[in-house]
């Protein structure tokens, strides 16, 4: 079988689509580790034409990066329950335990902590994080709530194939504070932004945004709620565009 791969429009966006030129490895859903991958080997599958979707083809892979709560996770792992979707949450990453994990564990899919205080410095850190995302060998890796920036050596690898989803309209309010700092700044509008990953801080270019409004007695709960509630299903849609059929 063939595994999906991500949009015509994700490569209008930049993406290099690499994903679907990977065989699976060793580390595959439900598997242990291994230490090798085909990724690893550079035994790669040729490229195929990214808008004919082959007959019986694999749902993409997905690896997910969480730090917190994992409610996005949750909805994509529910998502991805209906094979229509086109894609699978073959692993989960993490930069410490969080409840997200704990998601992922009761879903049986493979979970991974890689902690920044493991490591001597971030590069050392950041390059630990690429291999076991590798490990799982994703055509996309989503960032759903990752509270880490993303350095070199994850970006040479995965990069053009990294999504992240941000709770404001970016550019405003970029950063690990966004609900906070719209807030703060007294802005009357708010909402979530679906972008590629880049190396800055929120600059990567943007797929879709969804706007809601900040009510005058909202405070950083009740606006990270609302926000969430239309984050979560551009985020599901979103990736059901770059993944399946007829993308
Ligand atoms: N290279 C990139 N990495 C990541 C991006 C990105 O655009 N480029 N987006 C994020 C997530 N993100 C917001 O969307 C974000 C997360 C965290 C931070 C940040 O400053 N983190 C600090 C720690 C902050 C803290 O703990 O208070 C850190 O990494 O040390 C900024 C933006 C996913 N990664
Ligand atoms: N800068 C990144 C950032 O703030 N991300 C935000 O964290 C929340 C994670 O919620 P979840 O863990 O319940 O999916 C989401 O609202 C996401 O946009």
């Amino acid at each position: 079988m063939t595994r999906r791969g991500v949009s015509a429009a994700s490569q209008a966006a930049g993406s290099t689509a690499q994903g679907l030129r990977e065989r699976r490895g060793a580390h595959g859903a439900n598997s242990a580790h291994g230490a090798s991958s085909a990724e690893e080997a550079g035994d790669a599958v040729p490229a195929g034409p990214w808008d004919e979707e082959p007959e019986g083809a694999e749902p993409a892979a997905l690896v997910v990066l969480v730090s917190g709560t994992g409610s996005n996770l949750a909805a994509l792992i529910e998502a991805c329950e209906d094979p229509a979707y086109g894609a699978e949450v073959v692993g989960v990453v993490a930069d410490k335990e969080c409840a997200g994990l704990e998601r992922a564990r009761a879903a049986g899919i493979p979970t991974e902590v890689v902690a920044l205080a493991d490591y001597p410095d971030r590069a050392a850190w950041d390059e630990a994080l690429a291999r076991s995302v590798g490990g799982y060998v994703p055509d996309l890796v989503v960032c759903a709530g990752f509270m880490r920036l993303l350095g070199g050596a994850f970006l040479a690898r995965f990069g053009g194939r990294v999504l992240n989803t941000h709770p404001s309209l970016l550019p405003d309010f970029p950063g690990a504070h966004a609900v906070r700092d719209a807030l703060a700044a007294g802005a009357t509008r708010a909402g979530a932004t679906l972008f590629w990953v880049d190396a800055g801080v929120d600059t990567g270019k943007i797929i879709a945004q969804v706007e809601v409004p900040v009510l005058a007695d909202d405070d950083e709960a009740a606006l990270t709620e609302r926000i969430k509630a239309a984050e979560t299903p551009q985020l599901i849609e979103q990736i059901r565009l770059l993944v399946g059929p007829g993308r």
